[in-house]
């Protein structure tokens, strides 16, 4: 085992994996090692557990197992480090969803960090390294490495570019919208057929601000992944660059042994809800970033979502609402441009700990200014886009526990109107396509809650065809589900507590008023007192609706999606 010195030096870095190689009663565990190909200085290495999310069915994780292969050269190239791959699952949102299929979503997130903690913990890695790509799979991979709290990198498998039809730029979104202007009579079968084909050109996560680039952008700002990670794309020679530096960041980490929690403090996290307001973000961001942040016991509420609201604008303008797609800002200095712009003026704590090893300061000291002249993308903060952020956390009878709203300010800040209601989303297009949806009405979608449906899928598909039919502004939705981040319009998500509790949603009936007031944040059933406890009095909790399986165990442990969903929580 060599001198004490280098014994003591290597002891360090192999924390846990020396339990599996240096320990003479694993004799076994030693003899599989060889089977793979270890010879006997690896034994005195540090394990890098390289997870990738990569499989073929999706763009956005299509070519995250060829990342992981280089980033196990790098960090087998790597002084003490021996990098070892393995492969969790994923859900493809943009296939899913407006499916059954779609209830799995969410639930993937936690299987996918379950699945991490789970090999990574048996096995005794000494770090982790996430290779993630559609949207769950990255709080999924930073829920792991906040419960295991070993040296942690997350490498973000980067945006798509986008599409290009008839001279205009297209991106999943334009898909999924194109179906209400099909509806609404305003899209040939031809234009149909050609935005389905070149919406997405390759590999890459969806290219807006959707749920991805939000996720990506806040654990870039979190610390948690290399400066640069979440606007780089997919197929960028920087994207191979950071695949490798990852080596010499991990070795520092473990030298210096910075963990998640050393990381993922309660200023990181503000530092994280920042930047997503100041981007525009995901409403998905709001339940991933509390679930991440239980995962390193830093307590963290909707309600904190809000206090930052009140005080950061929104600067960026990204589709869904806005013009631009995540590679546009990575022609212009990508996230790090845009931390260094708000750290300067005050907005983020540059003393928070990073992945490089250094804090958010250091690492944005020879980051590019942002150059208001030659871009558009984000707008300084004396011509923000709203002045208060986006994402608003709205209470009232029907959202006791919460909701979360997506407000951009162009379909204005207060609707009232009757309600439209569905039970799911299924019946929804039919309502479009008969006219049943009209002007001023207040769609609800429910029972479509985390145990509800279960799963709580995203609505992106009537929300698309809202938008697409022509209603954005003048029809606003309110559900117990979530939106994915590609969904804008007048809608409240993650109502809490959701239909199949016993929420208020659960009662609302077809031409109740509904006010949803996004000034003093409320959302409220205008139904008067009697008439709500007539309707709630013969209630019972209906049965979940599945019985095995997955989506029945996770009905079974979920929690609120004001708690984050979490399933580990007793
Ligand atoms: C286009 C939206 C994408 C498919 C998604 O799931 C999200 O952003 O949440
Ligand atoms: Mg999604």
């Amino acid at each position: 085992m060599g001198n004490t010195t280098k014994t003591y030096y290597r002891m360090e870095l192999n924390k846990y994996s020396k339990t599996i190689t240096q320990d003479v009663t694993q004799p076994a565990a030693q003899a599989m090692l060889y089977a793979i190909g270890f010879k006997e200085e690896d034994f005195d290495k540090a394990q890098v557990g390289i997870v990738s999310m990569g499989w073929d069915g999706n763009p956005c994780n299509m070519h995250l197992n060829d990342l992981a292969t280089v980033v196990r050269e790098n960090i087998n190239n790597t002084k003490d480090l021996l990098g070892l791959r393995f492969y969790t699952i994923g859900v493809s949102d943009g296939i899913s969803m407006g499916t059954d299929g779609m209830r799995y979503s969410l639930v993937s997130r936690d299987l996918i960090a379950d699945s991490i903690e789970t090999n990574a913990g048996a096995q005794y890695y000494d770090a982790i390294i996430a290779i993630p790509g559609c949207d769950k799979n990255m709080p999924g991979s930073i829920i792991a490495m906040g419960r295991l709290n070993r040296p942690s990198i997350m490498l973000y498998g980067g945006t798509i570019a986008p599409g290009h039809y008839k001279g205009e730029d297209l991106n999943i979104v334009s898909a999924f919208e194109a179906l209400g202007q099909k509806i609404a009579g305003n899209l040939s079968e031809a234009d149909f057929k050609g935005i389905i084909k070149s919406a997405c050109p390759g590999a890459g996560a969806c290219g807006g601000m959707y749920t991805a680039n939000t996720m990506a952008s806040a654990i870039e700002a979190l610390g948690m992944s290399l400066p640069n990670s979440s606007s780089n794309p997919a197929l960028s020679a920087e994207k191979q660059q950071e695949c490798q530096a990852v080596g010499a960041a991990i070795k520092i980490l473990l030298e210096k042994d910075i963990k998640p929690r050393d990381i993922m403090t309660r200023e990181a996290f503000e530092n994280a809800i920042t930047v997503v307001m100041v981007l525009g973000g995901s409403t998905n961001a709001v339940l991933h970033l509390i679930a991440m942040a239980k995962s390193v016991d830093v307590p963290l509420t909707q309600d904190d979502f809000q206090t930052i609201s009140d005080k950061i604008p929104v600067l960026a303008d990204f589709k869904p609402s806005g013009k631009y797609l995540m590679e546009d800002l990575h022609q212009h200095g990508g996230v790090p441009a845009v931390m260094k712009y708000l750290l300067s003026k005050g907005l983020l704590h540059g003393d928070c700990l990073t992945v490089t090893g250094k804090t958010v300061a250091e690492n944005l000291a020879d980051a590019p200014d942002l150059d208001f002249e030659q871009q558009k993308i984000i707008m300084p903060l004396e011509t923000p886009l709203k002045a208060t952020g986006h994402l608003q956390v709205l209470y009232g009878n029907l959202a006791e526990g919460g909701s979360v709203a997506k407000i951009s300010g162009k379909e204005g800040e207060r609707f009232e109107g009757p309600a439209r209601v569905f039970d799911g989303e299924k019946h929804l297009i039919e309502g479009l396509s008969s006219g049943k949806v009209k002007h001023g009405d207040v769609v609800v979608i429910r029972n479509i809650g985390p145990k509800g449906a279960p799963g709580m899928p995203e609505m992106l598909k009537p929300t698309g065809a809202i938008i697409g039919a022509g209603l954005g502004k003048s029809v606003a939705l309110i559900t117990d589900g979530r939106f994915s981040g590609g969904t804008h319009g007048f809608v409240v998500g993650h109502i809490t507590p959701e239909a199949h509790e016993g929420g208020l949603i659960a009662f609302v009936k077809d031409n109740d008023i509904i006010e949803i007031d996004a000034i003093n944040n409320t959302l409220n059933l205008k139904v008067d007192e009697a008439t709500i406890a007539e309707r709630k009095a013969n209630w019972q909790q209906p049965a979940l609706k599945a019985t095995k399986g997955i989506l029945f165990k996770y009905a079974r442990h979920v929690t609120s999606a004001a708690n984050g969903c979490v399933t580990d929580e007793a």
